[in-house]
């Protein structure tokens, strides 16, 4: 088999222009390491890391060959056998003449590592934290032209790190002085002075000569910071230093020579400016004899964590972050960039005290940039999501803070289920609750939906879904796909976890019709006793605005038209679930001096699911009971004879309302 060595257009065609361009940058070395230096092991590790070749294989090849024809030819047959065997790094091909060649491979993976190694040996680099591959190919040119003397142009969106970056090529350049200026913050005529100097009474104010940035930076390094915003009339004098290394200090007419070197750095999109006539072309093209565009933080997903993490350790944080926080930060934009992460990062750490960073503990408006309070499906999707959190579902004491903090940000005024476009908007939140799918909506093709469902391991909610997901909202391949599934987990049915019941819970008392199969599903739910009763809360808040009767031609969940079942409902569990046998209750539960705190806590929360919680939690049910019982007895012992109970005001069969229970505590009061 004859081996290629490949061309420039089979490159391009393979690799971004970005990575192609780094990629013959490290093959070059590494042939140059392995016949023309002594540092054989570099060079075998690169060629070894950008194949994506052994690098016993690569060592043994080399060995035996005496120059890069021979080694590639012993090399060709292991890249056959690999494209043979599907490996899409290795590609066979057909030159014109009807010969057959295997190609080199091209390893993106081994790229990011050598470009990272090629990273590491250049200290002035360290504080730029990536592993992005983008971004290391960026930073890959930075070095190689760090050293020489043409101008580098810097683009990239705020905080994207180009001052940092700028300040890095003038530290590897070996130059003397940085000297930076902001071309936005002063006006055409002091930033000429500030530029190029001027002569004493050369304008008013100048009462001495003055030495500008260009000379001091003689042997250094002149930042342009903002170039974009650079002053027209400036524009044709930067441009003659650039070009013919020449100046005028204002007021003189002696002709300086310079050679310093010029970084520029701006987020405008120059090419656009040179279109509206605000930027000459050809002081852009002597800018950017080198080019470095720096990409945004949202195209680098990993980088957030690396760099958010790295931020917080510096603040004596341990760089913990809860899976909300992680959803949150993968799904927010970061307009600002790093300068926003860190920022948010140093808030963070100082809101959180040490605990791991919750998604209370960041600035509000990063988190209502990220979930909006618009409508009631995106509060569900934000529940979801928290719910998500698998640190949340494990922890049995931090579960209602997180989800406190997040109804409580979210859930203050849920707005009413108005109309069918929020029905439809509802059923598409239960569908990405459902599937668990972290960030953005996700469009519903088969491919995403298989995606879906192979990070769902429950029956109940399979079920759920494929009830929820009319043939009339989804075309029928989805629905069959879901059907198959169902099939399939229903033959490997391990118990539903916690969250898929949750959700069930959730979509059934949103959604069931039938008030005993709420009261049913509510039963179960309360058995569970970590997650469901947060989503009972959940459910119980956005029912109270659902009460009105819904249009009849909403079909997407069919609401009940009527007042929902109140809790109480609930064999066994109804008189003291009551909301309006609260204060019996907490009196009970206050009782037991061994739960006192934890108790005292969650009643603050105001919640009966945090009352049912505690009770179980504490087998207080008997307690509860007696309690209420006596209450019970005392109440009709009080209004017998005398009394009939009012109507509209009376409690369900066994239930104590406030009046009674606040005659009561006044009685013992006066006892
Ligand atoms: N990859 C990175 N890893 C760690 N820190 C970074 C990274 N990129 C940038 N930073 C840091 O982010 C901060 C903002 O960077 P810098 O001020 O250089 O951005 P900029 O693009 O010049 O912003 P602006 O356009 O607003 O001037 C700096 O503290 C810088 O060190």
């Amino acid at each position: 088999m004859n081996i290629r060595v490949l061309p420039e257009e089979v490159l391009l065609a393979r690799l971004p222009v970005y990575q192609y361009r780094a990629w013959s940058r490290a093959w070059a070395q590494a042939l140059h390491e392995l016949f023309h230096t002594p540092s054989l092991a570099e060079g075998l590790s690169t060629l070894a890391l950008l194949t994506g070749t052994p690098l016993d294989a690569v060592e043994q090849a080399r060995a035996s060959a005496r120059g890069l024809e021979e080694l590639l030819k012993e090399l060709a047959p292991d890249w056959e056998r690999r494209a043979q065997d599907g490996d899409d790094r290795c590609r066979i091909s057909r030159i014109p003449g009807g010969v057959v060649g295997v190609e080199i491979p091209v390893d993106e993976e081994g790229l990011r590592q050598w470009l990272l190694r090629y990273k590491r040996r250049e200290s002035a680099l360290d504080r730029f934290i990536t592993e992005d591959i983008q971004l290391l190919c960026q930073l890959q040119v930075a070095i190689d032209h760090a050293r020489s003397h043409e101008s580098v142009l810097i683009t990239g969106e705020t905080g994207t790190g180009k001052g940092a970056l700028a300040e890095a090529i003038h530290v590897m350049s070996g130059r003397e002085g940085f000297s930076p200026i902001n071309c936005t913050a002063i006006t055409a005529s002091l930033l000429e002075s500030e530029l190029f100097g001027h002569k004493k009474g050369s304008f008013t104010g100048a009462t001495q000569d003055k030495e500008g940035l260009i000379a001091a930076a003689e042997n250094g390094t002149l930042f342009l910071d903002e170039v974009g915003d650079l002053a027209t009339e400036v524009q044709p004098k930067l441009l003659r230093v650039l070009r013919e290394r020449e100046y005028r200090r204002v007021g003189e007419t002696e002709v300086l020579r310079t050679q310093a070197r010029f970084i520029a750095a701006t987020n405008a999109n120059l090419f656009e400016s040179v279109a509206d006539g605000r930027f000459r072309e050809d002081l852009l093209q002597r800018l950017s004899a080198c080019h470095i565009e720096l990409p945004p933080l949202r195209e680098r997903q990993d980088d957030i964590f690396l760099i958010a993490e790295q931020v917080l350790r510096t603040a004596r944080h341990s760089g913990q972050l809860t899976e909300p926080v992680r959803t949150l930060m993968n799904r927010y934009e970061w307009h600002g960039n790093v300068a926003e992460l860190s920022d948010a990062m140093r808030y963070a750490a100082v809101a959180s005290r040490g605990a791991p960073i919750r998604i209370s503990h960041l600035p509000d408006a990063l988190v209502e940039e990220a979930y909006p309070p618009a409508g009631t499906a995106s509060q569900i999707l934000l529940t979801a999501q928290v719910l998500d959190s698998s640190d949340a579902s494990k922890d049995y004491d931090t579960l209602p803070e997180s989800l406190d903090a997040v109804l409580e940000e979210h859930l203050k005024e849920p707005p009413p289920i108005a109309n069918n476009g929020e029905v439809d908007e509802l059923v598409m939140a239960f569908v990405q609750l459902a599937f668990m799918w972290p960030g953005n909506p996700v469009p519903l093709t088969q491919a995403a939906l298989e995606k879906a469902l192979a990070q769902l391991r429950t029956v109940s909610l399979l079920s759920e879904l494929r009830q929820q997901l009319s043939a009339s909202h989804f075309p029928n391949d989805i629905i069959s796909t879901l059907n198959a599934r169902l099939g399939a987990e229903l033959e490997d049915v391990k118990g539903p976890p916690l969250l898929g019941l949750a959700i069930q819970v959730l979509m059934q008392l949103l959604g069931s019709e039938n008030p005993d199969d709420r009261s049913h599903l509510l039963e179960w739910a309360l058995k569970f006793q970590k997650v469901v009763p947060m989503i009972v809360h959940l459910a119980q808040a956005l029912r109270q605005h659902t009460e009105e009767p819904k249009p009849t031609t909403v079909t997407a969940i069919s609401v009940p038209p009527t007042r929902p079942t109140p809790f109480a409902r609930v064999p066994g569990t109804k008189d003291w679930l009551d909301p309006r046998n609260r204060p019996v209750v907490e009196k009970a539960v206050r009782a037991t001096g061994g739960v006192k705190n934890r108790a005292g806590k969650l009643l603050k929360l105001n919640s009966a699911s945090y009352v049912a919680k505690v009770i179980r939690a504490h087998d207080l049910e008997t307690v509860c009971e007696e309690l209420v019982q006596a209450s019970r007895a005392e109440r009709s012992k009080r209004t017998q004879p005398s009394r009939a109970p009012r109507k509209g005001r009376q409690a369900p069969t066994g239930v104590q309302h406030d009046d009674a229970v606040k005659g009561e505590e006044r009685d013992e009061a006066k006892q």
